[in-house]
């Protein structure tokens, strides 16, 4: 008989997931809610596994893979419960022969509704308002009263209509937006009219949006693709949404473009050196914080650990994963 596969789980994920593991190998798993192992708690505890289910949080290097590649058993796979996976150094891997993949596709809907929400939340001052409501302040109607943007009617600027970009087309047709995107490669015809795109260069993308909405995924090519130069490009009356990774933005030159008036304010899920946040962020009314929940519904949260699950299982069966990402 063969010996079972040894699984580790890195950390709490929503229950459907386990038994699919379970049938098929020995199962370690984090199952304190909340905590995230460090880089050198995940180097005492992966080496000596086959699999590993990793989430977001962990940093999946190269002397983490070297060190589980170096063990018996060896280590064969890593199933990121996440479309994203810049937290795995995926050339490393691919180098000692170890597999990698992801969840695309399950999350897009729930990630696009979040970056709408976002959009409307900063664009209508809700929390900022709610604060005002909850200290007690609100003693009657006024004409003046936390009057803020229109979203019918604006221009949306998408950069990174990939799966998620595209839902978020989706959503603003709904809105009468006139919707513009930037991406490496521009979209087929078809998949332009289907959801209202219009091809723009990135510099006339952020001179013309009223909203500008990041879903690029995070690649060196990527590293700061919002920065000083581009925050100077948009409208004082904009707003910027990032619901893609934090580093994308240059967070200090954003700080920098709200205190300066450049930009009109931010909705931010994802922040460059996550879970920092640059302090002056934590006091500008102008700017709605949510930590990385872009993803976080409990039917898409199953949906991501099952798909994880199911990647692992198939290369445990000697089968292709569906969501391998290295080659
Ligand atoms: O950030 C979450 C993801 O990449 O799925």
């Amino acid at each position: 008989m063969p010996e079972r596969p040894r699984i580790l789980i890195t950390q709490k994920i929503l229950p459907d997931a386990y038994p699919l593991l379970q049938a098929i190998g020995d199962v370690e798993a984090n199952m304190d809610e909340g905590v995230i192992w460090s880089s050198d708690e995940l180097l005492r505890r992966a080496p000596g596994h086959d699999y590993l289910l990793s989430l977001v949080t962990d940093t999946i290097d190269a002397k983490l893979l070297e060190a589980c590649a170096n063990t018996t058993p060896r280590l064969k796979m890593v199933a990121n419960m996440a479309v994203g996976y810049n937290n795995i150094d995926v050339e490393a891997a691919a180098r000692l022969g170890i597999a990698v993949s992801n969840t695309p596709g399950v999350l897009s809907d729930t990630t696009a509704d979040l970056a709408f929400a976002l959009l409307l939340a900063v664009a209508r001052r809700i929390p900022e308002s709610e604060r005002f409501l909850r200290a007690g302040k609100f003693t009657g109607w006024g004409p003046l009263m936390f009057c803020g943007t229109d979203v019918t009617g604006a221009t949306l600027g998408i950069i990174g209509a990939g799966r998620i970009g595209q839902l978020v087309a989706k959503r603003a047709s709904g809105f009468d937006m006139r919707v513009l995107y930037h991406n490496r490669h521009r979209l087929a015809p078809e998949v332009e009219t289907r959801y209202g795109l219009t091809y723009t260069k990135l510099d006339d993308l952020l001179r013309a949006s009223d909203f500008v909405s990041l879903h690029a995924p995070y690649l060196p090519a990527t590293h700061h693709q919002i920065g000083e130069r581009e925050l100077e490009l948009m409208k004082s009356s904009a707003f910027l949404i990032n619901t893609a990774r934090g580093p994308v933005v240059d967070e200090k030159a954003l700080v920098h473009a709200l205190q300066a008036g450049e930009i009109a304010g931010a909705g931010l899920d994802v922040f460059e050196r996550e879970p920092a946040v640059e302090s002056e962020l934590l006091n500008m009314e102008n700017v709605i914080l949510v930590p990385h929940i872009a993803s976080a519904t409990y039917a898409t949260r199953t949906r991501m650990a099952t798909m994880a699950a199911r990647n692992l299982v198939a290369h445990a069966l000697g089968e292709r994963p569906p969501n391998l990402v290295t080659p």
